[in-house]
């Protein structure tokens, strides 16, 4: 199969976009680890697929594939990736794009200074939504591991997040600790993994060793899942600059109940055709 696609990125976290509107698209667990493969394929950390929606009052409808091949539930840096994507490709005229996702409906509003900005949805908290194993909910849960117990908060973006508070995001133990809470038999479905270091009540340092593509430059969802895991620890205020290696984003939350907002760019690299 012939596809046309996009190499987009938000922040450094890098996807293959295709247009599954205007070609027929076939994606098999061994194609978009292919497409994924930084050697063998186009590489990236997420293969995003548009596609038209599911139900009349949604603009479209938009999948995610992490590297290793799974679909999820949720991806925020693919999502402004998205935004910019269908209105390059001329796939719509709106600037307020309603788009659903296998995690929830998400809105995608693309400012005039270029920047999009996404209404992420409401958090979810109970254990059961996340899914995390725990009798009951709570602000913060005890991880055990095999040589130590982590004090987490797990949040659901759609897709799941374990954030972690550490001194400094720059000596935290990402490659060791990351694969062991991704993994780790609590989360069901495995889960993203946030190593957030406190800056200011407005302002936190962050790294996220993603669920499905191991460490990224950004992370959106977990970003997300950050201020809303600060909020409830009574550490943040409203509006935060979260700092990620790839660069910053600023998530809104208002508190339980309320949707978070996250705003921040979204860069189209090179448009390419691929036979898989
Ligand atoms: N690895 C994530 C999906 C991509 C999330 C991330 N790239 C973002 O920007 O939110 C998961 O398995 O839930």
């Amino acid at each position: 199969m012939r596809l046309r696609f996009t190499k987009m990125h938000g922040l450094g976290n890098d996807f293959v976009v295709i247009d599954g509107v205007t070609q027929k698209v076939r994606l098999s667990t061994e194609k978009i680890r292919t497409l994924a493969d930084r050697h063998f394929g186009v590489g990236c950390d997420q293969v995003l697929l548009v596609e038209t929606p599911t139900r009349p009052d949604i603009d479209f409808r938009y999948r995610i594939f992490n590297a290793d091949g799974g679909e999820v539930e949720n991806c925020g840096n693919g999502a402004r990736c998205f935004a910019r994507f269908v209105l390059e490709r001329k796939l719509t005229g709106k600037r307020s794009i309603k788009v659903e996702t296998a995690g929830g409906d998400i809105t995608l509003n693309v400012t005039e200074q270029g920047q999009v900005q996404v209404d992420m949805g409401i958090p979810r908290l109970n254990p059961e939504e996340i899914p995390f194993q725990a009798d009951a909910e709570a602000i913060r849960y005890d991880l055990a591991l095999p040589e130590q117990t982590l004090d987490i908060s797990a949040v659901s973006m759609g897709n799941p997040h374990a954030v972690l508070m550490v001194n400094k995001v720059d000596s935290a133990p990402v490659e060791t600790l990351g694969p062991l809470i991704e993994s780790h038999e609590r989360f069901p479905r495995r889960v993203n993994a946030g190593f957030m270091q406190m800056v200011s009540p407005s302002e936190i340092n962050l790294r996220v060793y993603e669920r499905g593509a191991g460490e990224t430059l950004a992370c959106g969802t977990g970003a997300c899942a950050a201020v809303v895991a600060g909020r409830l620890r009574q550490l943040l205020e409203e509006t935060v600059k979260v700092n990620l290696p790839g660069g910053s984003l600023s998530i809104t939350w208002p508190g339980p109940g309320h949707s978070v907002i996250m705003t921040g760019p979204a860069t189209t690299v090179f448009h390419g055709q691929v036979k898989i």
